[in-house]
């Protein structure tokens, strides 16, 4: 088997996205031998090779073949196929999966003093980004003319400085923000990691790898997402608890020896339970809560 018989995947070096891009890959059954320089890990279990890059490389090393997928956030993603399109080139890449983590919003943000009601205020202003594409869409859109300051960092000091009126940069706690006496306005784009392939996806055994990888990609994001809920309950308080879990799950309901009216209840539910949703469940009569995660699943 030649060296490129086998798929390359790119992903974070190091940085926010590296760690869970790893743990994703090992819940596939992929595992890897690193290299010394640790730029490039050979798969041991399966025909697939590791890149570890800088997340900005990650699409251009798709569109020029170099690696066969990339796992990125969608903000950087969209970002480069915006400002290949505006190069008038093809981007190349494209979006194949998200991912469900690194999730962050690319958003406006405003000094905390200003009252921000409607994009129509953002008329004549300068806005520091390192999203210029994707800030120029969104204004486009909003039918905004404003002038666009492109930085490569630490942009949210720029309204300090004097150099922007207001930012657009990826925001999560807002602890960023805050600390830099801003405040969220607008959402620009919802952004996770999500997993890119190339325009069209190769024909050979990489193709046939890809196909699988999905699979279990699939597979691994819906059993992360699912959690067995399991209480006890009167019996007559049971069709309101289930109401309250998300998507209406069909329980299993089993009697309780010696207690007529009471049921022991366990429900797979396919999306995250908070503590509200617990809280609304005890009021409405469950007992004993558990939270269990899901390991495997196979219907
Ligand atoms: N505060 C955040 N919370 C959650 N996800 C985030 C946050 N900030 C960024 N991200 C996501 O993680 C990605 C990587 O962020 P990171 O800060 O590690 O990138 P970077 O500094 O550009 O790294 P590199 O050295 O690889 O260029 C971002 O493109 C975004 O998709
Ligand atoms: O809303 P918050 O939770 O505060 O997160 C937002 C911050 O996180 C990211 O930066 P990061 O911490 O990755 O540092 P970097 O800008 O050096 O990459 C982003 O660029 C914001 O500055
Ligand atoms: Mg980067």
């Amino acid at each position: 088997m030649s060296a490129r018989d086998r798929l390359r995947i790119a992903i974070q070096k190091s940085g926010r996205l590296s760690d869970a891009s790893l743990d994703l890959l090992a819940r596939c059954g992929l595992t890897f031998r690193r290299s010394r320089d640790k730029l490039f890990c050979f798969g041991e279990t399966l025909a697939v090779d590791l890149l570890l890059v800088r997340d900005d490389d990650v699409p251009n090393m798709i569109a020029e073949g170099v690696c066969d997928l990339g796992i990125v956030g969608r903000n950087v993603l969209d970002e480069q196929f915006l400002a290949a399109g505006c190069a008038g080139q093809p981007a190349g890449f494209r979006e194949l999966r998200a991912l469900g983590f690194g999730r962050c919003r690319l958003a406006l943000a405003v000094p905390q003093e200003f009252q921000y009601v409607e994009p129509a205020q953002l008329g004549g202003k300068r806005i520091a980004t390192t999203y210029p594409n994707l800030l120029a869409k969104w204004l486009e859109r909003a039918g905004v003319d404003a002038g666009i300051v492109s930085l490569s960092g630490s942009v949210e000091i720029a309204p300090r400085l004097g150099t922007a009126d207001f930012i657009c940069d990826l925001v999560s706690s807002g602890a960023t923000l805050a600390a830099n006496q801003l405040k969220e306005a607008a959402v620009v784009l919802e952004s996770e990691a999500v997993l890119a392939a190339g325009a069209t996806l190769p024909g050979d055994e990489r193709g046939e790898l890809i196909d699988m990888l999905l699979r279990r990609i699939d597979g691994v994001i819906q059993v992360r997402a699912s959690k067995l809920v399991m209480w006890h309950s009167p019996r007559s308080a049971l069709e309101e608890i289930t109401r309250l879990l998300p998507n209406g799950p069909r329980p299993t309901v089993t009697s309780i020896e010696g207690l007529e009216n009471e049921v022991a209840v366990q429900a797979i539910c396919n999306e995250a339970i908070t503590w509200q949703h617990l809280e609304d469940m005890k009021r409405a009569g469950a007992r004993q809560m558990l939270v269990l995660p899901v390991e495997q699943m196979l219907a």
